[in-house]
């Protein structure tokens, strides 16, 4: 951890928590939690079930308040912003919940352009093009603006709710397990779709995931929550190097493992996500 002044090593930290804890009554669940997410890298954040990933998101985007600890976004302690400060800040992230959570009798068009109604005054004609362009960003075809959710695939709405977190043109992003619920081929697309992404606009991305594939594929570091902590984080390899008795579980256990060996044989000359 650095020294707090907004660098370790010369990166800037884009999300920065400090001993956080977060109680539910007498439940627990942030027991002094500490974490990093610099500039510009996808940080995948893994856990069991009901460890507390979907309310350190939360926490994080101000959803949620914590019993004690501090939580910096761009350099900024929450706590020290006005109302006014807040909602500036908040156009420079996206968030795509869960199961994509888009609005399912609006058009895709239509959701694209409810950040941007939120926060300014455009016309209707530009905000059809900026949906239009941001359609074109995340790989839909033109036809699919005027359709509603239930018209698309399940890889389509992950994309539409992907161009509508990207809707402001954010710095960060988070993603609440974005290949849940997509076939092996869907969820690699995505993951290549990210990974361009990243590069392309620089976007910085906090992605909850339990996808091990996703992992592998576009995270540059993972840190792993258990009993209210981050119990272990860094690049893919030091995680899988780690002995902590919880990692070794989670990675190196039947489907981890599995999974480990498959890349493996990639390695030397196969193809395919498991
Ligand atoms: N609003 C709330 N009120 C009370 N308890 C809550 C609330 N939100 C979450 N919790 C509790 O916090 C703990 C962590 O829940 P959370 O949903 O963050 O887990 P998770 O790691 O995201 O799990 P999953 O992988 O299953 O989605 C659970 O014990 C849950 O019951």
């Amino acid at each position: 951890m650095d020294g707090g002044n907004g660098a370790e090593a010369g990166r800037e930290v884009v999300i920065r928590v400090r001993d956080l804890v977060i109680e539910f009554g007498r439940n627990r669940v942030m027991k002094g939690l500490n974490l990093d997410v610099y500039r510009g890298e996808v940080l995948g954040f893994v856990g069991g079930s009901g460890q507390g990933k979907s309310v350190l998101t939360r926490a994080i985007l101000g959803l949620l308040p914590k019993t004690a600890g501090r939580i910096e976004i761009f350099g900024h302690d929450r706590d020290s912003l006005s109302e006014r400060d807040l909602r500036l800040l908040e156009r420079r992230w996206g968030v795509l919940f869960q199961n994509g959570a888009l609005f399912s009798g609006l058009t895709v068009k239509q959701n694209i352009q409810l950040p941007m109604r939120e926060r300014f005054d455009l016309s209707q004609r530009f905000m059809d093009e900026l949906a239009m362009l941001k359609i074109e960003l995340v790989g839909l075809p033109p036809s699919a603006a005027d359709k509603i959710p239930s018209e698309l695939s399940g890889g389509m709405v992950k994309r539409a709710a992907l161009a509508r977190a990207l809707a402001l043109d954010p710095e960060l992003v988070f993603l609440d397990e974005p290949t849940s619920g997509l076939d092996p081929i869907g969820a690699a697309e995505f993951d290549r779709l990210i990974g361009t992404l990243k590069k392309t606009l620089g976007l910085t991305v906090f992605m909850v995931t339990h996808d091990l594939d996703s992992l592998y594929a576009i995270c540059d570091r993972v840190a792993a929550l258990y009993d209210g902590k981050v119990i272990g984080e860094g690049p893919m390899e030091t995680v899988l190097a780690s002995e902590e008795p919880w990692l070794r579980a989670y990675f190196h256990g039947e489907r981890g493992g599995r999974l480990i060996a498959s890349r493996s044989l990639r390695a030397h000359g196969a193809e395919g996500r498991d």
